[in-house]
């Protein structure tokens, strides 16, 4: 395996999910999961999410962009650090107006005035294969979970990485180490799932707490946001615009028309340093 020392890397975050930017657009090699778990410990550039970028597989977009979690372990779909790298990509490029490809499709993105980005998060699948789930529940807006029936039906929904939402009357009051981790690896999710509590705080408002699949508690996850404004709008919670609040600050969503539409999330996020990639960071010997 070809080592990723004196590579260029950009550490940033959305709302506090820490996102480790690596462009390796010009001299593509594969990040090995153990790169990865090095990387994230804490004495190195711990974070939640590393967006990797490669050469463009479309002539229509900028990057394909590989996803791996803290614990090495592959998303396709990252909501906060695509805002990240279409920062980054808006600045090298000047054009506000980004595309990248994932795993899971076309990541259109809009770099506005003010420095939030927008993203076309694609649309929510809700079939039990394509969640994916390990068998067929029926309605997968509302399932009850085999020994988490005491919170009450999970509205599960795919937006190209998988989600279960309980809708809870305090998600400030929720034990989310405890349960989402027991929730994360519970045989109904093959491939495990990230597992928000979402309680409404108003009209087409939410408050958000997230445990994610392959990276624990963080302070914001996009696409559990998108998850959970699509499950209260599909269970006649919200309307389709829904301001979501979680540790880290606010998302909005817009899920458009239609149950086959896409979903636009909107956010902030924060450059804080870059630099080179050194051997003590990737646990190698100098
Ligand atoms: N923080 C990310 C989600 C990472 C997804 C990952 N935890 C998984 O599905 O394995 C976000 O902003 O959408």
């Amino acid at each position: 395996m070809v080592s990723l020392a004196h590579r260029p890397f950009v550490k940033m975050n959305g709302l506090g999910n820490e996102i480790l930017v690596l462009d390796l657009r010009a001299d593509p090699v594969a990040v090995a999961p153990e790169a990865a778990r090095a990387l994230a410990r804490r004495e190195a550039l711990p974070f939640d999410q590393a967006m990797v970028l490669y050469p463009p597989r479309r002539p229509d977009t900028a990057a394909f962009v590989r996803i791996l979690n803290s614990d090495g372990s592959y998303s396709s779909a990252c909501g906060n650090g695509t805002r990240c790298i279409a920062v980054l990509e808006a600045a090298a490029t000047g054009s506000s107006h980004v595309r990248f490809e994932s795993e899971a499709g076309l990541l259109d993105c809009r770099v506005h005035a003010d420095g939030t980005v927008t993203v076309d998060m694609g649309a929510p699948r809700f079939s039990w294969r394509d969640i994916p789930l390990a068998r067929d529940v029926g309605d997968t807006a509302a399932v009850l979970v085999e020994g988490f029936e005491q919170l009450g039906p999970a509205s599960l929904v795919s937006m190209g990485n998988p989600h279960a939402v309980f809708f809870v009357p305090a998600a400030d009051a929720v034990d989310v180490e405890g349960l989402g981790a027991a929730l994360e690896r519970h045989p109904l999710f093959p491939e495990r799932a990230n597992i928000s509590f979402a309680s409404l705080t108003g009209p087409d408002a939410v408050l958000l707490h997230v445990w994610e699949r392959g990276a624990g508690r963080t302070r914001a996850c996009g696409t559990a946001g998108c998850a959970t404004a699509v499950a209260a709008a599909r269970t006649g919670r919200t309307g389709r615009t829904v301001s979501v609040r979680l540790p880290g600050g606010l998302l909005g969503i817009a899920w458009l028309p239609g149950e086959d539409s896409h979903v636009l999330m909107t956010g902030p996020v924060e450059r804080e340093f870059s630099g080179l990639l050194t051997p003590a960071m990737l646990g190698e010997a100098a």
